[in-house]
């Protein structure tokens, strides 16, 4: 067997092709990493919003994952959408014993506003997910619902990030800030050190996907093998380029463009 670092994604889907598991597999595959996935709910949006949604049963989410693990070469694991406390709780129990790195983006709110995830799934995504995570990434809302704490201030990011890894046990966090005024700047802390990520601000309205696309970068670079801070780097990079070579595509928030990090890479600018 050729030595190939595979990716999987356990999420849900969009047909626009921007977020979830699209956005993941399109990442997995400019990062060079084997992407796979496993479906939580089928999604039916586009960058105008969310029509309607579809949830899979617990029990054959664990079937998908059983299929997947059983036979592929997994070597890190991203989480987007899981909309209940029963597919939490099912994928948990699965990736347990696995001990693979794991990237929890915990995703509640569509750009578009609408819910993706129930009430009930906060908490256990708290007690059941966290704790096995290599790093988590939550935007500013995100960070807020599950530490309970508005963020208005810097130092409520540095709590709040403390809190994540000290209290609800993940190994790492990375809280977005793509929901600031001013640079895009990220606030990544690992139990020990803070360090922040910063990028100029794009003036789009196209970001839908970003922080899907964000975490699968992550995860694709856990999976070669990188150090959580040249993975949560090269991520950085990867996000800003899709950015900001923005398709203008779709009659509200676009998505962003993934090739645009491969391509940057290969000719030095973005042409
Ligand atoms: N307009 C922008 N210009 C540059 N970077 C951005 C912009 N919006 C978001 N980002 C970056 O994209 C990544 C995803 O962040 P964010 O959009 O906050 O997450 P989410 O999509 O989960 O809300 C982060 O690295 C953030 O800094
Ligand atoms: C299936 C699915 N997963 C995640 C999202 C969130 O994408 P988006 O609405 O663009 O928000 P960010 O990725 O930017 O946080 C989704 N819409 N669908």
């Amino acid at each position: 067997m050729r030595n190939v670092k595979g990716a999987l994604s356990i999420a849900g889907t969009d047909p626009s092709g921007g977020a979830g598991i699209q956005a993941d597999l399109k990442t997995f595959q400019e990062l060079e990493v084997y992407g796979m996935s496993v479906i939580t709910s089928v999604v039916a949006q586009n960058t105008l919003g969310v029509k309607g949604i579809r949830h899979l049963e617990a029990s054959f989410i664990k079937e998908q994952l059983e299929s997947v693990t059983n036979d592929m070469p997994v070597h890190a694991v991203k989480t987007g959408m899981i909309a209940n406390s029963e597919m939490i709780e099912a994928i948990a129990e699965h990736l347990r014993p696995l001990t693979l790195p794991l990237c929890v983006d915990p995703v509640m709110i569509a750009q578009s506003g609408d819910a993706l995830v129930d009430h009930k799934a906060l908490q256990a995504m708290r007690d059941e997910l966290l704790p096995l995570a290599t790093i988590v990434t939550p935007n500013i809302p995100e960070a807020a619902a599950l530490t309970g704490r508005s963020l208005e201030s810097e130092e409520d990011r540095y709590d709040a990030a403390k809190r994540i890894v000290h209290d609800f046990g993940s190994s790492s966090v990375v809280i977005k800030g793509g929901h600031l005024d001013g640079e895009a700047t990220d606030l990544f802390y690992d139990g020990d050190t803070f360090k922040t990520f910063t990028s100029p601000r794009f003036d789009t309205l196209h970001t839908h996907g970003t922080g899907c696309t964000y975490a699968a970068a992550i995860t694709a670079e856990l999976a070669k093998g990188k150090s959580l801070n040249e993975a949560v780097s090269v991520a950085k990079t990867f996000i800003s380029a899709a950015i900001e070579h923005t398709l203008e595509i779709g009659h509200g928030q676009g998505p962003t463009n993934h090739w645009a990090y491969q391509n940057t890479k290969r000719k030095g600018e973005y042409v």
